[in-house]
């Protein structure tokens, strides 16, 4: 290569030398010629480039076909590089640009089978990165597809919370901001009709079961007929009871064809579940199934067993020792949140205190979710609503105030905290009753737990503060009232009667613990407790089978006939999800009512309602049924009393379509619908003997005639026709006649205005013209007047003359009042007002003469 350069080095000198002299010399003429062959070549490539250029989509669809001919060669062992996986540069710039560079396990054993078009069963522990693990496949997917927002509906992504799919949009919205795809939210609490205008035009949806099949169902711009890819965030949850027709009908409307892929950190292996999704050949991927244990390596956790009474103290002990901190604590309901929030905040335990559970209005969800990922320390209390999928920065402690109803919720809670390579610590509080169910089953799961001690010198007792709360304010009381009962229904009404016994609670000290005086009246427990000891002979602690008895009987017992076998299973099956009533809740009622007109409207269910009135109907007074009202939080017919509760299918609660929670309306919009349908309000009617009506209210006009003598007004009930028609011409004529008469004086007025405007005009024109006058003549001396008008004249000239020096209203009128052109006999002489005042000379009338004539002389 050198060799054959250095050889040609000569000739080229020597040709410039020999062939063209004078170019060669003149190197800016050389220049031009180059720069003018230069820029013809750079034209003539610019134009045959823009002839051979493809269209961009053909530019796209080579790239895709590269990179699809890469999939069968992927290697998961050797993805160390999220960029080691034929993605797509709009998707890689994406993670690169949102921090991402190394998958993590789940993300890269999962996603080449996800590009494969592959239906994938997932599971990882908590906070190991799930999130990616589909929403790459997804972007990808499209992107596949050339897909455009007028293809509509491509991937559906659905998670069992409105926070959770509100993360997971806030992902894609990252990572996916250089693909043109279209992405929505749809869930509960937000604008129908507004999601309803722009659903169709959506690539991909993220949503929570009930508000998509409300779309599916009532939108009919909406179909999901072309999509390619399905997503189940937290699938084992969506695919439980909870959701169960919900899922099946949403299912239903999807076409089979489509890929799917399932994700959780306690992954469905049922079967059956599995056959409702109709997956095809799916690719299971237990990332830690081998694993030691099957929550995080960095989470340390701990229980503690405590007394019911002692529950409450300790809580707000352990929130004074660990102010710096962000901790979650989970209890059992939403009442219990709502009552404990409100009791911290004003013990003031040195810490912010945020609270979360499904019966807070969307707006406010949303608000407390950004406030805790925002705040560097805060205690949130909750219910599991925020156990799946939340993704809290820095959160540092998981509190569980109630036993989780299994070690799956335990797992999805504690995972809270230690997520992604961070550490976390969680601490378990267990009654001394749950204690030995609760831990068997961490246990069988692989969770590591020990036992510590509660010191019970360090626990600080609330007890009074809370007596006093209660007793100042009644609303707080009945919050707790309910809170008490609520805790106890969903004990209750707990599938695992091993953990949970309901029966060995000590009621009173627990009402004691939250500030109440007496323990309210639990009428369910009671009847429940009765119904036990009759029917089922044997140890009250009660296995698992006490339970299904216990309701079947109750439920006979209310409906008042033989239970069905179907309703039965629906009914224990039904408990399956008692602590995450809110999260069904605010799928089936979009959760629209305010936090406090929950707190007094109870969280009754299509069962409760029933039960509540059959019960009523056994002679209870109010307070019974307002007690039952409180007991009654459960919204899935747990008992399968609602029509048609024999079948299993219509019974469900999140077939929210078929029976919606009938919804208490406050006063307000009672009201509105009343304005709306024009009521008259407050209109009492009478009749008269004859059966005239007559009207009341509003009351009729008095007269404005007295009635004659002997005819006052009897009443509204006698009311004479032809007098009060009388009366009535009576006051037509009155009115007339003041109308008249007030016209004919409103006229003479203005009369009277026009002559003095006019009067004043022709004065003030006078004045000007004898102004004019006095400038140049004197007044005449020989003018003849009477001796007594004259002698009258000067006194006046005179008084004029000294009173104009300091008041101008003497001018206008004389000493009584009258004004003074009344006296003015002169002004008919021609003389008048100032313009006639002789000049003050200061001399006598005999000096005046005798300067008059000497002026006239001159
Ligand atoms: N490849 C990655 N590189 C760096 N961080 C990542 C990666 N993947 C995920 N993360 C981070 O890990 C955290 C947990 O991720 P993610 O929420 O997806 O976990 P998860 O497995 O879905 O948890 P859960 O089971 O609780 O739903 C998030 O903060 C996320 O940003």
């Amino acid at each position: 290569m050198t060799g054959e350069t250095q050889g040609k080095q000569p000739t080229v000198p020597s040709k410039k030398k020999t062939g063209n002299k004078n170019n060669t010399q003149d190197p800016v003429k050389n220049f031009e010629k180059w720069k003018k062959k230069y820029d013809k070549t750079k034209v003539r490539v610019k134009h045959e480039k823009k002839k051979n250029k493809k269209p961009a989509w053909q530019i796209e669809r080579e790239q895709i076909k590269r990179l699809v001919d890469k999939y069968s060669e992927i290697n998961p062992k050797d993805a160390v590089k999220l960029s080691d996986f034929p993605l797509s540069k709009k998707t890689l710039n994406g993670l690169l640009a949102a921090q991402y560079r190394q998958p993590t396990e789940i993300q890269r054993q999962t996603i080449p089978f996800a590009l494969q078009g592959k239906d994938v069963l997932g599971a990882a522990k908590t906070g190991s990165g799930k999130t990616l693990a589909f929403l790459i496949p997804v972007l990808e997917c499209l992107y596949r597809q050339q897909w455009t927002a007028e293809d509509g509906l491509g991937a559906l992504i659905i998670s069992p919370t409105r926070e959770l799919a509100y993360q997971t949009f806030e992902v894609l919205r990252k990572v996916g901001k250089n693909h043109e795809f279209s992405a929505g939210l749809i869930i509960g609490g937000k604008d129908l009709k507004n999601e309803s205008e722009r659903i169709h035009r959506t690539n991909i949806i993220i949503c929570t079961p009930g508000r998509l099949l409300q779309h599916m169902d009532e939108t009919s711009t909406f179909h999901a007929s072309n999509l390619h890819i399905l997503v189940l965030d937290e699938a084992d949850r969506i695919l439980d009871m909870g959701f169960a027709d919900t899922m099946n009908a949403i299912v239903e409307n999807l076409p089979k064809t489509r890929q799917t892929l399932l994700f959780s950190a306690t992954q469905t292996k049922s079967v059956k579940d599995l056959a409702r999704l109709s997956l095809k050949d799916p690719e299971y991927v237990w990332v830690h199934e081998k694993s030691k244990f099957s929550t995080p390596a960095t989470l340390e956790q701990n229980y503690v067993v405590c007394e019911l009474q002692q529950k409450v103290d300790m809580l707000f002990s352990f929130m004074k020792s660990h102010l710096q901190r962000k901790v979650i604590v989970f209890f059992a309901c939403c009442k219990e949140v709502q009552y404990l929030f409100r009791v911290f905040c004003r013990l003031r335990p040195g810490i912010p205190v945020l609270a979360l559970h499904g019966k807070q209005q969307q707006m406010k969800r949303m608000e407390v979710y950004n406030d805790f990922i925002r705040k560097k320390a805060a205690v949130l209390f909750a219910t599991d609503i925020a156990a799946r999928g939340l993704d809290f920065p820095a959160v540092s402690w998981v509190l569980q105030f109630d036993c989780p109803e299994d070690a799956n919720t335990y797992i999805h809670r504690v995972g809270r905290t230690a997520r992604y390579k961070e550490g976390g610590e969680a601490l378990l509080v267990l009654l001394p009753s749950e204690e030995k169910g609760m831990i068997a089953q961490l246990q069988e799961r692989k969770v590591p737990i020990n036992k510590i001690q509660v010191n019970p010198e360090k626990l600080s007792s609330v007890q009074q503060k809370l007596e006093a709360f209660l007793a100042q304010e009644k609303e707080q009381k009945e919050r707790a009232q309910r809170c008490f009962v609520s805790y106890l229904r969903s004990v209750y009404l707990m599938k695992n009667k091993g953990v949970f016994d309901v029966f060995q609670l000590p009621l009173e000290q627990y009402a004691a613990s939250l500030g109440l005086a007496v323990a309210p009246r639990v009428r369910f427990l009671n009847r429940a407790r009765k119904l036990r000891e009759t029917d089922e002979p044997g140890p009250a602690s009660g296995q698992g089978n006490d339970s299904d008895q216990e309701l079947q009987s109750f439920r006979a017992q209310v409906r008042g006939e033989k239970h069905a076998p179907a309703a039965r299973a629906r009914a224990t099956k039904s408990q399956d999800e008692p602590s995450s009533e809110e999260e069904e809740e605010e799928e089936q009622s979009g959760s629209e009512e305010e936090e406090e007109s929950n707190d007094s409207d109870g969280e009754e269910g299509t069962a409760s309602l029933t039960t509540g009135l059959t019960l009523a109907s056994d002679g209870s007074e109010d307070e019974e049924l307002r007690d039952l009202d409180l007991l009654t939080v459960k919204r899935r017919d747990v008992f399968g009393l609602e029509d048609g509760g024999e079948d299993d299918e219509e019974g469900d609660l999140e077939s929210d379509k078929v029976k919606k929670k009938p919804e208490k309306e406050s006063k307000f919009k009672e009201a509105k619908k009343a304005l709306k349908r024009n009521f008259k309000v407050n209109t009492k009617m009478t009749f008269t003997e004859d059966g005239e009506m007559v009207q009341q209210w509003p009351p009729l006009q008095r007269t404005a005639t007295a009635a004659p003598a002997g005819q006052e007004d009897e009443g509204t009930s006698g009311i004479n026709v032809e007098e009060a028609r009388e009366r009535l011409r009576r006051e037509d004529q009155e009115f007339d006649k003041h109308e008249y008469s007030r016209k004919v004086k409103e006229k003479h007025r203005e009369k009277r205005l026009k002559e003095k405007a006019a009067r004043r005009e022709a004065s003030k024109r006078q004045k000007e013209e004898q102004k004019r006058e006095s400038r140049y003549t004197l007044p005449d001396p020989d003018k003849k007047v009477d001796s007594e008008a004259e002698d009258q004249n000067r006194e006046d000239s005179w008084k004029g003359a000294r009173k104009r020096s300091y008041s101008d209203s003497s001018s206008e009128f004389d000493p009584e009042g009258h004004p003074a052109g009344g006296k003015r006999t002169r002004k008919e002489g021609g003389t008048t007002g100032t313009g006639s005042q002789p000049l003050d000379t200061g001399l006598s009338l005999a000096e005046d003469e005798e300067l008059v004539l000497h002026l006239l002389r001159n």
